[in-house]
């Protein structure tokens, strides 16, 4: 199946708030007209297309070549030149306005638009607002898409393309797989409040690794919690990959230091090293993580090589001021956002990547082992919007 419709289902609810809220700006004012063969819908104009290059995220998930740890830059996987978009197509009477579908009539499709004025676009910004994208964000979105387009006459659908666009634009910058590199064992340390999903992605990026045919090993850094380490084990034993643990309550740096050495000994690609995320006391946080950082760094002193925030969908704006913490508390080189499924807040990760700009490796969209997959932004700005794009 292909991850688009995947991603549009689960998204569902995104997108059937953002859809229905347009529905309803446009007919709010809007004008039915007829769509005959003759008279096809107007093409939006588009703003100068600049081809910019997206990551090729195959249906499958692949990772990246290896890259050299230094420099600095991020390696980016293969890179494709963007598809040039059609024009829009003519909408019909069977699209999903509501007196469209009322008035369709056999042999005369209808469509209603309504002119782009500034009543519209405050109506449009609070819908987006409400889709969790954040106020400053919300705002760049309908101007950007509003330029050169007042006065215009604009169906749902016109909208939602403009829209996707916009977003497109936003996203396309930040989606990028997390980078691998020579070095070994790569290192890679995931932190995010309890709940977000670490464990779950934990075994997820393990299971898609070794699928890769990468050697990888785990280490439950979270050791005040037995529950969590029972569920790391879980997870290892699903994607078949060894899990080290240490007895409940014992330093997370120390067992670091083991799993580094471990890790070394067994030849491992990748060491995915779990913390725990207990906010409720920063200092002492801060203090974990970055004892483990020490600790590591004493067998190799460019660990670790990434360090993943996990954040969860649901919890719409909160994820803001979480990055902000976790920048603090750690050198955050990605994010991993979960439980984009089943949420009506993905609007989220727009207003993620427009404040921070921080790579996005990986989406979340369900409980399975194979539920996690690279981030595409045109995916993601279609399914968020619910654009019909593909059959
Ligand atoms: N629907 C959905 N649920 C998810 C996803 N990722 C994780 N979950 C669920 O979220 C819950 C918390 O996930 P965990 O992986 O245990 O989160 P954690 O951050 O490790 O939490 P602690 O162990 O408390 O630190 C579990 O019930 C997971 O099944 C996702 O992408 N979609």
């Amino acid at each position: 199946m292909a991850f688009f419709s995947k991603l549009k289902d689960r998204l569902f609810k995104s997108s059937s708030k953002l859809e229905q809220g347009l529905d309803a700006i446009v007919e709010d004012g809007g004008v039915e007209e007829a769509v005959t063969a003759a008279q096809p819908a107007p093409v939006i104009p588009q703003p100068d297309p600049e081809p910019q290059p997206v990551p090729e995220l195959p249906d499958t998930p692949e990772l990246p070549e290896p890259q050299p740890v230094d420099p600095t830059p991020a390696p980016m996987p293969p890179e494709a030149p963007q598809p040039v978009d059609p024009a829009p197509p003519a909408e019909t009477g069977t699209g999903r306005g509501l007196l469209g579908r009322l008035f369709a009539r056999p042999g005369g499709a209808t469509v209603v638009r309504r002119t782009l004025d500034d009543d519209m676009l405050e109506q449009l910004e609070e819908l987006l607002i409400a889709a969790d994208m954040g106020v400053d964000t919300a705002l760049r979105v309908t101007a950007n898409m509003a330029e050169g387009r007042i006065g215009r006459k604009l169906s749902t659908q016109e909208i939602k393309e403009l829209l996707a666009q916009e977003i497109t634009r936003i996203m396309e910058p930040v989606a990028r797989p997390m980078p691998l590199y020579p070095k070994r064992p790569q290192v890679v340390l995931v932190v995010g409040v309890n709940g977000s999903g670490k464990t779950t992605t934990i075994g997820k990026l393990a299971s898609q690794f070794k699928a890769a045919g990468k050697k990888v090993v785990i280490a439950a850094g979270d050791t005040f919690r037995a529950a969590a380490v029972e569920q790391l084990q879980v997870w290892g034993d699903r994607a078949g990959v060894p899990v080290l643990t240490a007895p409940e309550g014992s330093d997370p740096a120390s067992l670091a230091f083991d799993a580094m050495t471990r890790a070394g000994a067994d030849g491992a690609d990748l060491l995915l090293i779990d913390t725990a995320g207990r906010l409720q006391n920063r200092a002492d946080l801060m203090e974990e993580l970055a004892k483990i950082v020490r600790v590591i760094r004493k067998k190799d002193d460019t660990a670790p090589h990434n360090t993943l925030l996990v954040l969860d969908a649901t919890t719409g704006q909160n994820a803001i001021s979480q990055v902000e913490t976790f920048q603090k508390l750690a050198d955050v080189s990605g994010l991993v956002m979960t439980k984009l499924d089943g949420t009506a807040k993905g609007g989220i990760l727009v207003s993620l990547a427009d404040r921070f700009g921080l790579p996005i490796h990986a989406i979340g969209v369900g409980e399975q082992i194979d539920d996690l997959a690279p981030f595409d932004p045109q995916d993601f700005a279609a399914a968020l919007t619910g654009l019909d794009t593909q059959a």
